[in-house]
């Protein structure tokens, strides 16, 4: 579901560059959830980044829910986030002026669903995640790891497959990462495949896989 083969990444160019990802290999079955660990610096955001079709490598292969990013444009990659690869960041990145319904409402409403079924898939999802209450609720009226699970459930909304997380919880307390990966446990159980980028080793409860990165390589196991 996720494959990457050989993967580096260098920011700069000639004597200035700087490697940040080196050979990165891996291979993440369907319905997985891989926590992505590594000090600061190591390369976790910018594999993210590169997973998610928002950078692209410099080499190697990236293939993410059936499709084989490098060959593609920009543009192709974020309609291939819009249907099938779900980000989530630190920020919960929720629209302020919308309900929480409303900010999972938009990955549908901008692949063409109408309002009606943009509703009704995006509560749902809500209720999926037990987040049904909140609907209505604006972004200032839920607490931060309630905006976070509302932030999963919209990029999880519409079938998507894959969802790529970079430091999830990095702004939470205890509690409310512990939801929040339990939150991506459950997607995991229903068969999504789930790559986390994480300092937080609260993680190890629910992960089934850990990779870690060390100066941009894969650490052995
Ligand atoms: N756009 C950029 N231009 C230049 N250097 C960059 C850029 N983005 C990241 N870097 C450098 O690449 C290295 C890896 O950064 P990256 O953000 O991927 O690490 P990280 O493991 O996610 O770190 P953190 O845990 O602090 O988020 C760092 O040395 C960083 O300074």
């Amino acid at each position: 579901m996720i494959t990457c083969t050989s993967v580096s990444k260098s920011y700069g160019s000639g004597q200035h560059a700087v490697p940040v990802l080196r050979g990165v290999s891996l291979d993440l079955p369907k319905g997985s959830f891989t926590a992505l660990m590594g000090v600061s610096g190591s390369g976790k955001s910018t594999l993210i980044r590169i997973l998610a079709g928002l950078e692209s490598a410099d080499e190697g292969q990236v293939t993410v829910a059936g499709r084989e990013l490098s060959a593609l444009k920009p543009r192709q990659r974020s309609a291939i986030r819009l249907e099938a690869v779900g980000v989530v960041f630190q920020e919960h990145l929720l629209l302020p002026e919308l309900s929480a319904v409303e900010n999972v409402e938009l990955p549908l409403r901008g692949r063409g669903f109408s309002r009606a079924e943009a509703r009704k898939d995006a509560l749902e999802g809500l209720e999926f995640f037990g987040l049904a209450e909140l609907a209505d609720r604006f972004p200032d009226e839920i607490s931060g790891g309630q905006k976070q699970r509302v932030g999963i459930a919209r990029a999880l909304v519409g079938g998507r497959t894959v969802i790529l997380a970079d430091e999830p919880t990095g702004a939470l307390d205890r509690g409310s990462a512990r939801v929040v990966f339990e939150t991506f446990r459950r997607a995991a159980d229903e068969g999504v495949t789930v790559l986390v980028a994480t300092h937080d080793p609260l993680v190890g409860d629910w992960a089934d896989a850990t990779v870690h990165l060390v100066d941009g390589e894969v650490e052995a196991a």
